[in-house]
């Protein structure tokens, strides 16, 4: 289970780190969102490039060897901040903030120029990638973690870029297999629909799943 990384931070010091790796990334957002919309002539981008690759620079002088994996305190609270989905640290990451309620788990993100498919139009692979999160965190909260064993996703009509909602419940559990609903709705229309079958490994299902069961995420 490698990756699993127990590192106890006291809530202050968190909180502070948290505000870091957001504001960060926050920028880095903005940047790719200007790379697509730019419309600046050679000069400009070769300028850019310049500070671009001399903010990398500064960036590199201090790296983890490898991937952030997911960071466990000894309450239970748990960091993802390299998640491609929700991981605060990590640009590529939609801004995603996930709620989740008794009944359902919700999300409501802005999806701009980097997330475009067909013209003006939110990619199906964007959408697919944010319904596997949002189903994979409901279960999880929900106490039946897995991960993705199946996911359908049914794109019922286009999804303008633009502010989307995606909502999810626990449908059922049988076994080691949740089976998770979901939909995407933009302006209140459902345009995307979505079942989960997730599946608690079997590397998971002793003491792991404990840990995994009583952890509370935070991208
Ligand atoms: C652990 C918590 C993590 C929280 C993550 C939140 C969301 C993250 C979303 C992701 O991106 S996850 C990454 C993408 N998914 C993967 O990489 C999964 C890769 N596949 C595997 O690791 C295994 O194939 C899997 C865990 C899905 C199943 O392997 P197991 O060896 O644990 O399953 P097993 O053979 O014991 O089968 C258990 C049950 O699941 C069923 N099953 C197995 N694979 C299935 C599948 N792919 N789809 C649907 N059902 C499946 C299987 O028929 C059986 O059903 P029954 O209990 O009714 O007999």
């Amino acid at each position: 289970m490698s990756g699993y990384i127990q590192e106890d931070i006291d809530p202050e010091e968190l909180a502070h780190r948290s505000e870091l790796a957001s504001s960060i990334a926050g920028s880095v957002r903005e940047l790719i969102d200007a790379t697509v919309r730019t419309e600046v002539g050679e000069a400009d981008i070769a300028e850019a490039r310049r500070l671009i690759e001399a903010a990398t620079e500064i960036l590199r002088k201090d790296q983890l060897p490898g991937a952030y994996g997911i960071r466990f305190n000894t309450d239970g609270t748990k960091r993802s901040w390299g998640n491609a989905v929700l991981g605060r640290r990590n640009p590529i990451a939609p801004p995603i903030e996930l709620h989740h309620g008794a009944e359902f788990s919700w999300t409501e993100v802005d999806l701009g120029a980097a997330y475009e498919g067909p013209a003006g139009l939110v990619h199906g692979g964007v959408l697919a990638l944010i319904l596997d999160q949002l189903l994979g965190s409901t279960a999880e909260f929900q106490g039946v973690p897995g991960m993705t064993g199946t996911l359908n996703v049914r794109y019922r009509s286009a999804t303008p870029l633009g502010r989307i909602r995606g909502e999810a419940r626990v449908d059922r559990v049988e076994g080691v297999k949740t089976i998770v609903t979901g939909t995407i709705t933009r302006d209140g229309k459902v345009t995307a629909e979505a079942e989960g079958i997730f599946i608690l490994p079997k590397w998971a299902r002793g003491e792991v799943s404990d840990v995994l069961r009583k952890s509370v995420g935070e991208g």
